[in-house]
């Protein structure tokens, strides 16, 4: 663990971190628990006077070092990254790349937290707006995205001049240790970032009742989310969530298909379905829906799945047991609704990886529990629509509102779906929105608040008012 810029906890017990291609154990990490919560917060706490008073030039040549290093050692952090979380080399050095956008971007925006002047009513005051940083931040992420999500929280956060305390996720600790190596390697001071690994009930809890930490950032489940929202109220910390998706993907009769159907094989198969803004339902309007799962078909079938570390690999293993049982009672429950398997539908294990084929189940109807569940993995159904007004009340209707994806060559359309569409992400004729520079976030249940872009960082500041009389 990395704890006020030192490595602690090779006197605690250690938990293994393997490759899920494989289960081969790639080492191990601390077992860490509230006492190294509590250490982390107290040297995030200590730093914080002094990063945030850095000049925010400092702390910009700070995150641009980390940034430089990053790059430099992104192939080594792409194939960690693929070892503990199974995604295809390639795709792990893209996140890599994603993940480094959001260090350069924030480095920077730190030179742009502008405040305010605003006319007063009284010739003897004036009226100024500052933007200040909240404090410590907690982060907590997903090990669907070991780097970006990370970068995508502690970019701002540092920016901004708040300090952080970071807890990945149990299945990929290494690719944030190594991010937290190259940290230190730039120069970014001790106590900055502190990254813990272990229980995360534990150390949940203890940031939680912490009142020093004065934000919770977190990517991951709803359910959890909640738990974490309804924690934070015991100090009124705020709260940034981005939870689970149920993306719905609409192809109006007069899309490109051919477009639609490129932009829809990584849109659902990116990841192995594992991203919450991946594709979770497909509606394709009545009169193209035999054309387009034909050729959608055919797109799946040149899929290869296997280990993220050989070659040509498009999708690799599911994350772990859990994942799979849960992708395998979707396709149980989606074959006994009635639903037809066009493509895929096994799952299959090889040097004991677990895998899921990429799947397209047509016919699909609405009380599948994949057309309302998140399923996190490889299965794209396929149902059919009549009008536009029923595919916007079909799509809308969901707990969740992160992403959706609509495909029309009618401009007017196009403007009209995507404005009715009740999601917080909407890419039209586009199947793979995330950009460093854009808000990224959910409606709903699918969580609060923006990360990415300017918007990004107004999550880890306090905006203070300052009435002057002169
Ligand atoms: N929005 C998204 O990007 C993601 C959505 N999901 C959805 O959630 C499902 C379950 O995935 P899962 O990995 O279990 O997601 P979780 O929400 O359990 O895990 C996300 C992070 O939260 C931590 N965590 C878990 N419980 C607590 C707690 N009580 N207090 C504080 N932190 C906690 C985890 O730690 P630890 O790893 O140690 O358990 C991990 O770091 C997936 O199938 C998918 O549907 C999952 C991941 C990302
Ligand atoms: O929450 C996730 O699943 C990770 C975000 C994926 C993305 O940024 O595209």
């Amino acid at each position: 663990m990395y704890i006020d810029g030192q490595w602690q906890g090779s006197e605690l017990s250690q938990f293994e971190i393997t490759n899920p291609a494989t289960k081969q154990v790639l080492g191990s990490v601390p077992e860490g628990g509230k006492k190294q919560a509590e250490q982390a917060v107290e040297a995030a706490h200590k730093t914080f006077e002094s990063w945030s008073k850095l000049p925010a030039q400092d702390r910009s040549r700070l995150l641009a070092d980390w940034h430089r290093l990053i790059d430099e050692n992104k192939e080594e952090i792409g194939k960690i990254m693929t070892l503990e979380q199974g995604k295809p080399l390639q795709e792990a050095i893209g996140e890599v790349n994603y993940a480094n956008g959001f260090i350069s971007w924030y480095a920077e925006e730190a030179k742009r937290i502008y405040g305010e002047t605003i006319p007063a009513s009284h010739t003897n005051k004036r009226i100024f707006v500052q933007k200040q940083p909240v404090g410590v931040v907690a982060a907590i992420t997903p090990w669907n995205f070991p780097a970006a999500m990370i970068t995508r929280k502690v970019g701002p956060a540092l920016a901004a001049g708040c300090t952080v305390v970071v807890k990945p996720a149990e299945e990929t600790p290494l690719t944030a240790l190594k991010l937290a190596e190259l940290a230190e390697e730039a120069g970014i001071p001790a106590g900055v970032i502190n990254v813990i690994t272990g229980n995360p009930q534990a150390i949940g809890e203890a940031w939680l009742q912490d009142e020093r930490v004065r934000k919770i950032t977190f990517t991951g489940s709803t359910e959890v989310g909640k738990q974490l929202m309804e924690g934070a109220a015991q100090t009124v910390k705020k709260v940034s969530l981005e939870l689970g998706g149920h993306a719905p993907f609409i192809v109006m009769e007069d899309a490109d298909i051919d477009h639609a159907v490129a932009q829809l094989i990584g849109s659902k198969f990116r990841n192995a379905g594992q991203t919450c803004i991946c594709t979770n339902r497909v509606y394709v309007q009545a009169s193209i829906v035999e054309t387009f799962s034909e050729k959608f078909e055919a797109a799946v079938l040149q899929l290869k799945t296997g280990d993220g570390l050989e070659k040509n690999v498009d999708l690799g293993p599911l994350i772990n047991k859990q994942a799979l049982e849960k992708v395998q009672d979707h396709m149980d429950d989606a074959v006994a609704k009635g639903g037809n398997i066009l493509a895929g539908g096994n799952s299959f294990e090889k040097n004991q990886g677990l895998y899921f084929e990429p799947t397209i189940v047509t016919e699909a109807s609405d009380d599948m529990l994949c057309m309302n569940e998140e399923t996190f993995g490889p299965i794209a159904p396929i149902a059919s629509f009549q009008t536009e007004e029923e595919v916007i009340g079909r799509a809308n209707n969901s707990p969740f509102g992160l992403a959706a994806y609509v495909f029309s060559e009618n401009i007017g359309k196009a403007v009209r779906v995507s404005e009715a569409l009740e999601y917080g992400i909407v890419g039209v004729n586009d199947g793979l929105p995330s950009v460093p520079q854009a808000p990224f976030g959910g409606m709903k249940e699918s969580g609060l608040g923006r990360e990415g872009g300017h918007h990004g960082i107004e999550e880890y500041l306090e905006v203070k008012y300052i009435s002057l009389g002169i």
